[in-house]
């Protein structure tokens, strides 16, 4: 245990990620920009001392909230044990089996100010469910937050934007600064949406092993060319320029350059 987060007189755990939000104005704006209703199901992750959960509680039709710390277990039950709309499940939210929750459930959303240390693994396994859950909005780490949401060209294209977009729409909602924090960590952050893709329209035209077997290798050196990166796959580097020409790219193209319309269209022309 660390910090004393003199506001609420709780001992909070940088292991867990613990810095919670302090402007009682963000849970307004995150549940404005989420269009959170009487008829949303919600999940939450890491309530922490309840910022968010309140209002989501007050405002959703059902709201489940995981969280691992122990301590801060009895704080939740003590503040929302009272409400029938709402269920704390005490579990390390990388573990637990979501089916059980979701079954027979559509159209989820989830909203979360979430440990910063687990954000792939986290959003990785809300993707998996997207058969349930429709919209992801997370505070997460600015930078991450503009990985994830960047466009074709820009240097922040990675693998892990393609990981989200070729399942969702994302969108870079608005910055928060460090100082909303309790305790004030390193960087700013930023509150980021994901909107799962409707009709699979990326998955219905290639499968997700093909396309990413192609990208981590498209990928696997940044500062190298297209043309050199596919070589690992076997292709010559000539037969992956003409391609690329075919595609409106040039010998010189990295990946970053690709969405993924573009990639699944370029891994065609590769294929013949
Ligand atoms: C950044 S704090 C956010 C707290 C609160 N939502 C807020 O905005 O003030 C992250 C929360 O996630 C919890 N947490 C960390 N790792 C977790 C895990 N693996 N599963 C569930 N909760 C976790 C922490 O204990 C903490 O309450």
């Amino acid at each position: 245990m660390k910090k004393i987060n003199h506001n609420k007189n709780y001992a909070t755990k940088k292991k867990y990620g613990q810095n919670f939000l302090n402007d009682s104005s963000l849970s307004d704006k995150i549940l404005d920009v989420a269009s959170i209703n009487k008829n949303t199901e919600v999940l939450e992750i890491g309530p922490g001392l309840g910022f968010l959960t309140k209002k989501l509680i007050t405002n959703s039709k059902f709201l489940t909230s995981f969280e691992i710390d122990d301590d801060l277990i009895p704080i939740l039950k003590k503040k929302f044990g009272k409400y029938e709309n709402f269920d704390l499940v005490h579990r390390d939210f990388l573990e637990v089996d979501l089916s059980k929750f979701l079954e027979n459930k559509k159209d989820v959303k989830v909203v979360a100010n979430i440990p910063y240390y687990i954000t792939s693994p986290i959003i990785n396994k809300l993707i998996e469910y997207r058969e349930n859950i429709s919209e992801i909005y997370l505070m997460i780490q600015k930078e991450v937050a503009e990985r994830i949401s960047s466009k074709p060209h820009s240097k922040n294209m990675s693998l892990l934007t393609h990981a989200v977009q070729f399942y969702a729409e994302t969108e870079y909602l608005f910055t928060v600064p460090k100082e909303k924090f309790d305790p004030v960590p390193r960087v700013d952050s930023a509150f980021l949406g994901i909107k799962i893709l409707k009709n699979k329209k990326y998955e219905s035209q290639i499968s997700e092993e093909k396309y990413f077997k192609y990208l981590r290798e498209a990928f696997s050196n940044k500062r190298k060319s297209i043309s050199n990166n596919l070589s690992n796959l076997g292709f010559s580097k000539d037969f992956v320029k003409e391609c690329l020409k075919k595609v409106g790219k040039t010998e010189l193209s990295r990946a970053e350059e690709f969405s993924v319309q573009g990639f699944i269209d370029f891994i065609g022309i590769l294929e013949g």
